[in-house]
């Protein structure tokens, strides 16, 4: 009998297709092969093989093509986040099959020069000192060659035109090298040493299987990173591969330098910034089992390891890790997932636990391991908070007077200040103070956002950017313009007023020149070279800068007002992770928050120090509620170009939604952010109870229900993070 594969294509498809398997073929399940779609040949990814008597009349699959095949358990990862997710297959194996892209394939390998034995036709003093260089026989880099020499690169040039040089492709150098688990490294304290013990291996003795979540939980500074690399250290050890999650922006190269303190090298790397050539090499490497170590941005889940044998997801709580567009997944519930087909151990790591994994380690469903003090025996910073309503910052300042005085002090010892302000830009809003206009993005419901180093008028949304006018554009008042409310870069001006002899970095995502220079300037924050920091969130954690000792919160109650489930979580998160940047290294630390609502719980709790006390009310609400994870939410997002269809889609979506007992449909509602990139937007949220396959209710109604026509699009968000 013939074989037929069973094909899944890398495209918005949900089903594999069947190809017949030519004479002389032998496929197996997770081969990358070429198959011919429509007109078309494409590459898609063998799901099955089987001999079937009626594969006569199928198309033959064209060949295998040169590519890691996918393993067992990353085929059931890419079938069980499209059953979570209800993203259509081919889009979930689509993360998993990056295949090399054109440019890589166009790029050259490194060239390098070494002397040929034949000496120079004419021979010159600058000739002389190349070819004494290159007597050795070694190669070089052309450039590399001519400094050592002394020369300009053309005398280099012309040593190779005239044969006394000859060019070689250079081996590519491994995208990383072994790492050493048994390194020479700084000593543990007793308290990680404990902790490493229990990552390890549990206290009790457990069921024979490995597997298994861990939830390390560590107070901000308390040296959970050295403690996970005892993990990482063991899975070496026996020759299985780790990786290492790490929200994008917390791949510093202080980060890795740690990594190589303990490894004595660096790990292979994987993030966006990491193109062509390199990509492929690390792919190859992971699939052949020679890359031990990983230490990527949540697309890394997805690389096709040979042997995994574990997963730690740093900042395990970040809400970066969920992807809001495309397949809708959140990288560390994936995580827990491989981890699962891997039978391999997943640690969560955090200061600042997600109320979910808290609550499985509370359950007993996931390790509980911890360290309650930071390392060293160092103090936790002091927080203290500035009452607005009574500390006021002069007329047109965001700074109030204790602020300032504690920047002040700090700067006096020579030490570092953070100033936190959770806003990008100059202004959040622009409004013209003869008339009343305010500028509004002409895509979306959102306020323009003034960026003055740009000297433009900036939607946060869709990118759409105008010139700030000098007049008003409706009614042509000149000088009337007002920007309202700080962002970043209005702070950065008030303190260069203040501090005019200090060195003052502004850090935010929208950093001109792009995530590589951010990088490079946090590394010259921690390096100390600045003193006063102004950012957004994106400095707010997982960094480590020693000589930072005053954090001051410029607006604490920014995220308090959102109406999203997750508001009080998200700021208790953000504002310990933030003011836990205090007093990491030899001196102690403060922090400074300046909010109109004192007496807040989520304030309150922070400047307690009660954590436990944080977790354990928000816990209960959530309980009380029915919210995640004693319920569960999906959300629909219907949008199209004409609002009045989107609407009315929404509302035939819920006319079909016959929700059974324990399940409840709301909506549609306007979306928060009701129009984004000229597409209208409406929400409908499903909330069950905790026992029901949210899923399947999905499927049937959305299988039910009207199917989206024209313009109209309908995205499917389960466990949303967002509700915008
Ligand atoms: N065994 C050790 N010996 C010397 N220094 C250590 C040791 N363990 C941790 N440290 C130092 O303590 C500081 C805090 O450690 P680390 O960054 O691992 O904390 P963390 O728990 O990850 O904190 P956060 O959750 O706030 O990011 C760092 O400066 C680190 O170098
Ligand atoms: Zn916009």
């Amino acid at each position: 009998m013939p074989a037929v594969a069973d094909i899944l294509i890398p495209l918005a498809l949900d089903t594999a297709y069947s190809y017949a398997v030519p004479p002389g073929l032998t496929l197996a399940a997770g081969d990358v092969v070429q198959v011919p779609l429509g007109p078309r040949e494409t590459i898609g990814v063998v799901w099955g093989v089987e001999e079937r008597a009626s594969g006569g009349n199928l198309r033959p699959v064209t060949g295998r093509i040169e590519a890691p095949p996918l393993s067992d358990p990353l085929r059931k990862l890419v079938d069980w986040l499209a059953r979570y997710t209800l993203a259509p297959k081919g889009s979930a194996l689509a993360m998993a099959l990056r295949l090399p892209d054109e440019a890589a394939q166009r790029e050259t390998s490194r060239i390098g020069v070494r002397a040929s034995g034949r000496p120079a036709s004419r021979p010159t003093t600058a000739r002389g000192k190349v070819l004494a260089v290159a007597a050795d026989g070694a190669v070089r880099g052309k450039s590399a060659l001519a400094k050592e020499a002394g020369v300009s690169l053309s005398v280099v040039d012309g040593l190779i035109d005239d044969g006394a040089l000859e060019a070689v492709a250079l081996v590519p150098e491994p995208v990383a090298l072994p790492p050493d688990p048994d390194h020479p490294r700084v000593p543990l304290s007793e308290a990680q040493a404990e902790a490493a013990r229990n990552l390890i291996a549990p206290p009790s003795p457990s069921p024979a299987e490995t597997g298994g979540t861990i939830l390390l939980e560590g107070v901000t500074g308390s040296g959970k990173t050295e403690v996970y690399f005892e993990a990482v250290a063991e899975c070496v050890r026996e020759g299985r591969q780790a990786l290492v999650l790490m929200p994008e922006i917390a791949l510093t190269a202080q980060f890795l330098d740690r990594f190589a303190g303990r490894f004595g090298v660096r790990p292979a790397t994987w993030h966006s910034g990491i193109g062509g050539k390199r990509r492929e090499r690390i792919r190859a490497g992971v699939a052949s089992g020679d890359v031990s170590v990983v230490v990527g941005a949540r697309s890394a889940l997805f690389l096709p390891f040979a042997k995994l044998g574990l997963i730690v997801v740093d900042e395990e709580h970040e809400s970066a890790y969920k992807q809001e567009d495309g397949v809708h997944y959140h990288a560390r519930d994936m995580a827990v997932v491989r981890g699962r087909f891997e039978r391999c151990p997943v640690v969560l790591a955090s200061a600042t636990p997600s109320i979910e994994s808290l609550v499985n380690a509370q359950s007993g469903r996931y390790r509980h391991v911890s360290l309650p003090g930071r390392f060293g025996g160092r103090p936790l910073p002091d927080i203290t908070a500035i009452d607005m309503r009574l500390d006021k910052p002069e007329i047109g300042r965001f700074l109030s007077p204790p602020m300032v005085n504690a920047v002040k002090a700090t700067l006096a010892q020579g030490e570092q200040a953070l100033l936190f302000l959770n806003r990008r830009g100059y202004a959040p809003l622009t409004l013209c103070r003869a008339c009343g206009h305010r500028y509004q993005c002409r895509n979306c419901s959102t306020w323009l956002v003034e960026h003055r180093f740009r000297r433009a008028l900036v939607c946060h949304q869709c990118g759409y950017a105008q010139p700030k006018p000098e007049a008003c554009t409706e009614c042509g008042a000149f000088d009337h313009l007002t920007p309202c409310g700080p962002g970043v870069e209005r702070i950065a001006e008030e303190a260069t007023a203040l501090f005019p002899d200090k060195r003052i970095v502004v850090l935010s995502s929208d950093f001109p020149g792009g995530a590589e220079r951010l990088r490079q300037e946090l590394e010259t924050v921690a390096a100390g070279e600045c003193d006063i920091v102004i950012g957004t969130q994106l400095v707010a954690k997982g960094h480590n800068f020693p000589h930072l000792t005053l954090v001051g919160v410029l607006d604490a109650d920014i995220g308090l007002t959102t109406g999203d489930p997750r508001a009080a979580e998200r700021t208790f998160q953000l504002l310990q992770q933030v003011t836990g940047r205090a007093g990491r290294g030899e001196r102690p630390g403060r922090a400074l928050v300046q909010t109109y609502q004192p007496n807040h719980p989520v304030i309150a709790a922070l400047l307690s120090g009660d954590a436990e006390r944080f977790y354990e009310e928000e816990i209960g609400a959530r309980e009380a509620a029915g919210l995640p994870p004693f319920g569960r939410l999906a959300a629909l997002i219907v949008s199209g170009e004409e609002r009045e269809k989107a609407e009315a889609h929404g509302q035939a979506l819920a006319r079909a939604a016959d929700p059974p007992p324990g399940v409840m449909v709301l909506g549609p509602a306007e979306a928060p952010l009701a129009l984004v990139r000229g597409r209208w937007r409406f929400r409908l949220l499903v909330k069950t109870e905790r026992g029901i396959d949210v899923q399947s209710y999905l499927r049937d109604w959305l299988a039910r229900g009207p199917k989206p026509r024209g313009n109209l699009k309908v995205a499917i968000d389960v466990d949303p993070q967002s509700f915008l």
